[in-house]
C-alpha cells in the first residue's frame, strides 16, 4: 500500500522539491532588489485573478489574460533587466562558486608543493614514494604505517624520505592535501611488466593504483627518475615540466594543446593498449601496462 503510493508519486515528491530549491533560490536572488516588490504584485495580482476567473468561469477574459500573459513573460526580462543583472552577479559571487574556486586553489597550491618536493628529490636522487588518495580510501595502507597528519610541505616530504630516517622506507600517504601517514606498505604488483629492472618502489605505486583510484608519484633513488602511476600503468622518465603537465591534466582536468601532438605522434589510446608499451616524452622512459 505504502509502497504504491511511493513508487507512483516520488517523481512528483522530487519535482516539488526541486521546484521549491528554485522559486526560493528566485526569492532569495530578487528579495533586497528595487523589483522585488512589484514582482511579488504582480505573482499575487495574478493568483488572485486567476482564481476569480476560474471560480466565475469567464471564458473570454480568460483567453485575454492567457494572451496577455504571454506578452509579460516576454516583457518581464525587459522590466527586471537591472534586477536579474543584480541577482546573477550574486550567483557569481555565491557560496558554491566560492567553494569551487577555494578547492581549485586548494588543488593548485597542493600540486605546486608535490611538485617542489619531487623536483628536489629528484635531483638529490632521494628515492621517494607518494600515494596520493582520491575517492577510494586508503585507510588501509595508512595503517601499515606510522600516523603523521600534518600540513604537507616540501621541507616535511624531504625529511621524511631522508635516507637516515627512520620512517624512509615504504610510501607517504597524502589524502586532503595533509601527510597523512609514512613508512606505508603498498600492495606489489604481480604483473609481467616489459622492463623487468623496475624495482619494488616502482611495483608497489603500480600495484596501489592497480586496486585503488590514488595516484602514485615515485622518484627513483637510482637515477632521480620521475614516474606517475595511475590505474595500474606507468609514465617513467618524466621531465620535471611533463610531470607538472599531467599532474595539472589529471587533478585539475587540464589538458595542454599540444599534448595532442604527442598522443598524435606516439599513436591512440587503443594503439597503445595492444602494444603494452608507451613512450611519452620521447624520453628512454615507458609507460607499462
Ligand atoms: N610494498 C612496498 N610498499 C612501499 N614501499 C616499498 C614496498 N616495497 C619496497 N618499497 C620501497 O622501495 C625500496 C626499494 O626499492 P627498489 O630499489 O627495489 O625499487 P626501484 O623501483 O628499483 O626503485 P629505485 O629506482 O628507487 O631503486 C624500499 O627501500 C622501500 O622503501
Amino acid at each position: 500500500m505504502l509502497w504504491d503510493f511511493v513508487s507512483q508519486h516520488w517523481r512528483h515528491a522530487i519535482e516539488i522539491l526541486v521546484l521549491t530549491f528554485l522559486i526560493y533560490q528566485v526569492y532569495r536572488a530578487f528579495r533586497a532588489t528595487r523589483g522585488a516588490r512589484i514582482l511579488v504584485g504582480l505573482v499575487v495580482i495574478l493568483v488572485v485573478f486567476t482564481g476569480l476567473l476560474q471560480l466565475f468561469k469567464f471564458q473570454v477574459i480568460t483567453w485575454l489574460v492567457t494572451k496577455a500573459l504571454f506578452v509579460l513573460l516576454v516583457a518581464l526580462p525587459v522590466i527586471f533587466q537591472p534586477e536579474i543583472r543584480t541577482a546573477l552577479a550574486r550567483v557569481g559571487s555565491s557560496r558554491w562558486l566560492d567553494w569551487l574556486l577555494r578547492n581549485e586553489r586548494r588543488q593548485v597550491a597542493f600540486l605546486g608543493i608535490l611538485g617542489e618536493a619531487v623536483v628536489s628529490l629528484s635531483k638529490k636522487r632521494v628515492g621517494a614514494l607518494f600515494a596520493i588518495e582520491r575517492n577510494i580510501s586508503l585507510k588501509p595502507q595508512q595503517d601499515t604505517g606510522v600516523t603523521i597528519n600534518a600540513i604537507f610541505s616540501p621541507e616535511l616530504a624531504q625529511s621524511l624520505f631522508y635516507p637516515k630516517s627512520p620512517l624512509h622506507d615504504g610510501a607517504l600517504i597524502l589524502a586532503e592535501e595533509r601527510i597523512q601517514a609514512a613508512a606505508c606498505v603498498l600492495p606489489v604488483s604481480q604483473k609481467e611488466l616489459s622492463d623487468r629492472s623496475i624495482g619494488l618502489r616502482h611495483r608497489a605505486a603500480i600495484g596501489l593504483t592497480e586496486e585503488t583510484d590514488s595516484v602514485c608519484v615515485v622518484v627513483s633513488e637510482e637515477t632521480g627518475a620521475i614516474s606517475i602511476c595511475m590505474d595500474g600503468q606507468i609514465e617513467r622518465g618524466l621531465s620535471v615540466e611533463k610531470f607538472q603537465e599531467r599532474m595539472e591534466e589529471i587533478f585539475l582536468g587540464k589538458s595542454k594543446e599540444h599534448e595532442k601532438g604527442v598522443s598524435q605522434e606516439s599513436g591512440s589510446e587503443a594503439d597503445l593498449a595492444d602494444s603494452g608499451d608507451r613512450d611519452l616524452d620521447g624520453d628512454p622512459g615507458a609507460t607499462d601496462r
